[in-house]
C-alpha cells in the first residue's frame, strides 16, 4: 500500500514535482501516466528512498520513506529508470547479490533464485555474465533483483522502454501475476496504450501535479469522452510528450 502526500521537490530553480498526491492499493496495478518530465522518476525516487523531498509524505505500508529508509527497502522492490547491471557478474549472480543485501542467504535463497529464474523464464541466460545483455534479458534480471526479498510493494520506472512485441506481452503477463497475487504495483509510463491495457487505477501527472486519479472508467466519465486516450490528453491538457 502506498500512500503519497502532498509532495514537493526542485532541484535548484526547477521544480520536478509541485504537489503530488496518491495512493495505490494491494492487489491493484496502478499507472502513473505523463509527459517526459511531468514528475514521475522523482516521484518514484522519494518513495524507493533515493531522494528525500522537500516537503510532503511518502508512505509505504505505513512506513515513511524519509525516516524510515530501511523498513520502506525492505517492503519495495524496484525495477529503476536505468537498470544498472554489474557487466562481470552473472544474471543469478546479480539476483543472488541482492538477495544478501536484504539479509537473505542459504539454502532459502538459492531456491528463491532458481523460483524467479523459472517464472521470468531466464534460464538460458542465469548464468551467463550480463555484459552484452539485450534490453529484454537486461530487464528480467533487473526484475528478479527487484523481487528477490519478496517485496509487498513493487514500482517499476518505465518497464516496457527498449522492449520488442513479444517481451513487452510477457512483461504484462508478469506485472499481472504479481498483482493477481495481491501485490501493490505502481509503475509510471507516457504510453497510453501500456497504461490502458494494465492499470486498475490511473494517476495522471503533468508539470509537477496530478491531473486525474481514478479508474479508466471513472476519467473517462470526468472528462466527458468516449476514449481513453482522449480522456487522457484532456486530463494532461496536451498530448505533447506521451505515446500512443
Ligand atoms: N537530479 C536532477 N537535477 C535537476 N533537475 C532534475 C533532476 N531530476 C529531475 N530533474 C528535472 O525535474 C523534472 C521532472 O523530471 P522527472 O525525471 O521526474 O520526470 P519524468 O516524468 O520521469 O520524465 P521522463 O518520462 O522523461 O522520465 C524535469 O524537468 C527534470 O529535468
Amino acid at each position: 500500500m502506498i500512500d503519497v502526500q502532498h509532495l514537493h521537490k526542485s532541484f535548484g530553480a526547477i521544480t520536478a514535482v509541485e504537489d503530488v498526491s496518491f495512493g495505490a492499493h494491494d492487489g491493484q496495478i496502478t499507472g502513473l501516466l505523463g509527459p517526459n518530465g511531468a514528475g514521475k522518476t522523482t516521484t518514484l525516487r522519494i518513495l524507493y528512498t533515493l531522494l528525500a523531498p522537500d516537503s510532503g509524505h511518502a508512505l509505504v505500508d505505513g512506513r515513511d520513506s524519509a525516516t524510515e529508509t530501511m523498513a520502506v527497502r525492505e517492503r519495495i522492490g524496484v525495477l529503476p529508470d536505468n537498470r544498472g547491471l554489474y557487466p562481470r557478474l552473472t544474471a543469478r549472480e546479480h539476483i543472488r547479490y541482492f538477495g544478501r543485501l536484504h539479509g537473505r542467504g542459504g539454502s532459502a535463497l538459492e531456491t528463491q533464485i532458481d523460483a524467479l529464474i523459472r517464472l521470468l523464464d531466464m534460464q538460458d541466460i542465469a548464468d551467463r555474465r550480463t555484459e552484452g545483455f539485450s534490453q529484454g534479458q537486461r530487464v528480467k534480471v533487473a526484475l528478479a533483483r527487484a523481487l528477490v526479498h519478496e517485496p509487498q510493494n513493487i514500482l517499476l520506472d518505465e518497464p516496457t522502454n527498449g522492449l520488442d512485441v513479444m517481451s513487452t506481452r510477457a512483461l504484462r503477463t508478469f506485472i499481472r501475476r504479481l498483482r493477481d497475487e495481491g501485490k501493490c504495483v505502481l509503475f509510471s509510463s507516457h504510453i497510453m496504450q501500456e497504461v490502458a491495457a494494465l492499470c486498475d487505477r490511473v494517476v495522471v501527472i503533468a508539470h509537477g501535479r496530478v491531473t486525474a486519479d481514478g479508474t479508466p472508467d471513472e476519467l473517462r466519465h470526468a472528462t466527458h469522452q468516449e476514449s481513453l486516450e482522449d480522456a487522457f490528453v484532456a486530463a494532461i491538457g496536451t498530448d505533447e510528450g506521451i505515446m500512443l
